[in-house]
């Protein structure tokens, strides 16, 4: 998920805004024209040096870019077939990086937590994600270029507008601070709502400048297969590890000896149908992700080795502030945020912090990181509160590490679907007496009251 953008050249839009207010007020106050002449030219000279300096840093990029593919890091797979957008080759090097990064990653998480490291497939039967509720709900929204027919992300071409929008030095604050709301919502529009931004922006798309269809519409992003060569039996390739360690619960929970709290880690390949991949190797099709689930006691969110992160300091972005208009991430104590409940649990605020320290240990700038909390219908379908690490890059701030507390949903949804009980048993300090209501139908009433509909009451009924 993207987030909203913050200038790379914070100084520079400051006083591009600050001058085209002078222009502004001058203008309101009827001054004499050669002093409105020269007012004018500091914005438009203040413009030509703000997108010379963007100019730069896309060439910068682009040359960094070659370098990179020149000496094999990374290059686009099948190329002497033109390739496919989204999918890229590592070479030699890249995929030593690959192997360092991953390193460090194990050292920092499944070494230093003890964790169960395991490889499911990739591989993965309908049923699996009709369940978890991927194949109705991993979708983005897209719109169709009526003229060529290609697809686009209607999130990302609402987003590109304002991002392009705010880049005009004579755009008022007023104005400014609306599309930075607008950027920071972008993700939690409903199909209706992106695309009344799109006619109210009248956007169109990207190069070709035609109109696009109306009204967005969803596309799943799974890649769907057949098993077997009856073509009967539908799969998909996974577009996250995670299902292959809710579905081994039981076992994984049995080679802990039946206790909780316990972590289970995975590295593999993930596959996403993008709408129009861009970014290079931050959108792709296929890609490594490295994932841990961590199982504990939905009654006791507390992690014992809390304090040794409550300490750390950082920039981090609630969702109450992206609500308002004009703010941004500001340093928070980890400690506090948890104290506070703007982070909802010390395991959620453990792993924050332990992400924030592998982070800066691979390198990356303190200043050029924060943590924001996702609004609430950004979350994914199965979060009760999640933090994406972002980083500010030439691309402006991009997650790149997602940090969800997905509750009890996914084995909840695998125990219902699968009649295997993916649950863990605490032996209780005092035994306690609960009183429960169970209902029991009478199954000769039900046929004659319900007829064809009787098996779905008694088993409405049965639920408990
Ligand atoms: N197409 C992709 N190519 C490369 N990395 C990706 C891609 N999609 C997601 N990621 C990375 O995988 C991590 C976990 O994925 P997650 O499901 O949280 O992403 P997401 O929130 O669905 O992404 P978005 O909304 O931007 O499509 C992300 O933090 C991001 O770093």
């Amino acid at each position: 998920m993207e987030a909203p953008e913050q200038s790379l050249c914070p100084e520079k839009s400051l006083a591009v805004e600050d001058q085209g207010l002078a222009v502004r007020t001058l203008d309101d106050s009827q001054a004499a024209k050669p002093e409105i002449n020269a007012t004018i030219e500091l914005p438009n000279k203040l413009k030509v040096e703000k997108s010379a300096v963007e100019k730069e840093r896309e060439a910068f990029r682009q040359a960094v870019v070659k370098t990179l593919e020149h000496r094999l890091f990374f290059h686009k797979s099948f190329d002497i077939y033109k390739g496919v957008a989204g999918l890229y080759d590592f070479g030699p090097l890249g995929r030593d990086v690959e192997l360092n990064v991953l390193s460090l990653w194990r050292k920092y998480f499944v070494n230093e937590e003890d964790m169960l490291e395991v490889a499911c497939t990739a591989l993965t039967p309908e049923v699996v994600f009709n369940a978890s509720g991927h194949v109705k709900k991993f979708t983005d929204l897209m719109v169709k270029d009526l003229v060529d027919g290609n697809f686009h992300r209607a999130d990302h071409l609402v987003k590109d507008y304002c991002e392009n929008r705010k880049k005009d030095p004579t755009i008022s604050a007023e104005n400014a601070a609306e599309l930075d709301h607008v950027i920071s919502l972008v993700e939690d529009l409903s199909a209706e709502e992106l695309g009344a931004k799109i006619k109210e922006y009248g956007i169109t798309a990207p190069v070709t400048k035609n109109p696009l269809s109306h009204p967005p519409l969803p596309f799943n992003l799974m890649f769907q297969t057949s098993v077997g060569p009856t073509g009967s039996s539908i799969g998909y390739l996974r577009p996250e590890t995670a299902q292959g360690i809710f579905n081994n619960f039981k076992k994984y929970y049995n080679e802990n000896g039946q206790k909780l709290p316990f972590a289970v880690a995975q590295v593999g390949r993930v596959f996403r149908n993008e709408i129009s991949p861009r970014q290079g190797l931050l959108r792709t099709r296929e890609f490594t992700l490295a994932e841990v689930e961590h199982f504990v006691d939905p009654e006791n969110k507390s992690h014992p080795k809390f304090p040794h992160v409550a300490k750390l300091e950082f920039l981090m972005f609630p969702r109450e502030e992206q609500e308002k208009t004009g703010q941004s991430a500001k340093k928070l104590r980890l400690g506090e945020a948890v104290a506070k409940g703007i982070v909802n649990s010390e395991t959620l605020g453990y792993f924050i912090g332990r992400v924030y320290l592998f982070l800066t240990r691979l390198g990356i700038d303190k200043e050029r990181l924060r943590f924001r909390q996702h609004l609430a219908n950004e979350m994914a379908h199965y979060a009760a509160d999640c933090w994406d690490a972002e980083i500010e890059c030439s691309y402006g701030w991009i997650e790149c590490v997602g940090i969800a507390d997905r509750s009890d949903y996914d084995l909840r949804a695998h125990s219902d679907k699968s009649g295997v009980a993916l649950v863990a048993q605490e032996k209780l300090v005092e035994p306690k007496e609960v009183e429960k209501l169970v209902i029991k139908p009478v199954r000769k009433e039900l046929g004659p009251a319900f007829k064809g509909n009787q098996e779905n009451v008694a088993e409405a009924l049965e639920v408990d």
